[in-house]
């Protein structure tokens, strides 16, 4: 359950290049993104229920997968693909664990989404966070009984992070998820004064208004912008953004470092064609109706690591959804037959 952001090597200068969560030292530097799924498998539960167990034993893997072949080293651990408003607290302990032991040593940074309906959990999951040596934590707008200003939202925000005063802190903004609202423009105005652990914005909306004055009305600042809409990347490039955490990095993060690389080259002819590749497979996905459980089916297919069924009220994706996807991903050139991993087939079926 994560996602991630890729780093490569390699700028202009030779510096090595960012994608994702910066430190607050760093030079903003775009580089790639993507975000791993949530690795369950069907097990009997003790309600005689298949309810999706988390299958821990693949995650070492995984890490292996995303540094090596999609050239992806940040994580964001928890948040929408790795279903973490579904796990139980324990569970998303576990996760978060997880993956900053088997990423110690390979991956850059490791962020855990925090954020719950109940504050308290949120606090307990951000001291977690920090207890476990994580590199950050994240909070969504809480969903049921929802701030309605930003000041409440605000106070929200600071109460999770204070709770984990050593970690840089990022806001989830995913206005389509949580239904709350307010822009994210006008919650950064000040919001350091309120949370002085503030680094920076997690973006996953397409109003590319309200993300471009983010950028351009905190250009003093040493924000991170993570974009989070993966077939507008390039768009939110030219608006500033600083990195991205996205789901299909997850098995495209290869070739969307290859629009990172020929943007930051200037080379916006070049980027433009790789964004409308993706695009292209985005938008083909999109009409079959796509979400998280057709996600980890991609991630099983390209991966050849069984990422198991998502976690109800989630479906399990149709074969003919995973048959479809894997065709268009070839017909693309984004997945050869020699990609395929043994047994990827019968993992996702
Ligand atoms: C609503 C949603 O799931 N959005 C995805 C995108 O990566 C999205 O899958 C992609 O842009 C395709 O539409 C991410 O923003 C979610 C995300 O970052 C997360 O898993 O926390």
């Amino acid at each position: 359950s994560a996602a991630a952001a890729a780093r490569r090597s390699g700028g202009t200068d030779g510096a090595e290049a960012w994608w994702g969560v910066r430190p607050a030292t760093a030079r903003a530097r775009p580089d790639g993104g993507r975000r791993p799924d949530d690795l369950g498998v069907p097990v009997e539960g003790r309600w005689g229920l298949t309810c999706g167990e988390i299958n821990f034993s693949v995650i070492g893997q995984y890490v292996d997968y995303l540094v090596k072949e999609q050239g992806v080293k940040n994580i964001f651990v928890n948040g929408t693909t790795g279903e973490g408003l579904s796990l139980s607290i324990s569970e998303r302990r576990q996760v978060a664990e997880e993956w900053v032991t088997k990423g110690k040593d390979k991956l850059d940074q490791v962020v855990i989404h925090v954020g719950a309906l109940s504050l308290k959990e949120s606090q307990e999951l951000a001291q977690h966070a920090a207890e476990i040596g994580a590199d950050g934590i994240a909070v969504i707008a809480p969903f049921f009984l929802k701030p309605w200003t930003k000041d409440i939202l605000i106070n929200f925000l600071k109460e999770v992070a204070a709770a984990a005063p050593a970690l840089p802190f990022y806001y989830y903004h995913i206005p389509a998820l949580t239904g709350v609202k307010i822009r994210a423009e006008e919650l950064l105005d000040g919001i350091q004064d309120k949370i002085p652990t503030f680094r920076g914005l997690k973006f996953s909306d397409t109003d590319l208004l309200d993300f471009g004055q983010c950028v351009d009305q905190n250009r003093q600042q040493q924000f991170a912008f993570l974009f989070g809409v993966d077939e507008q990347l390039l768009s939110a490039l030219v608006m500033g953004a600083t990195g991205a955490v996205g789901s299909t990095y997850n098995y495209l993060g290869k070739k969307t470092n290859q629009m990172l690389e020929a943007f930051e080259r200037k080379d916006l002819s070049l980027a433009l064609n790789y964004q409308f590749c993706i695009q292209r497979f985005i938008n083909f996905v999109v009409k079959l109706g796509f979400g998280v459980s057709q996600t980890k089916a991609i991630m099983t297919l390209v991966s050849g690591i069984p990422m198991g069924p998502p976690r109800l009220p989630l479906q399990k994706a149709s074969r003919e959804f995973t048959d479809s996807a894997e065709a268009k991903l070839k017909s693309l050139d984004f997945l050869s037959f020699a990609d395929l991993k043994d047994g990827s087939l019968e993992a996702s079926s």
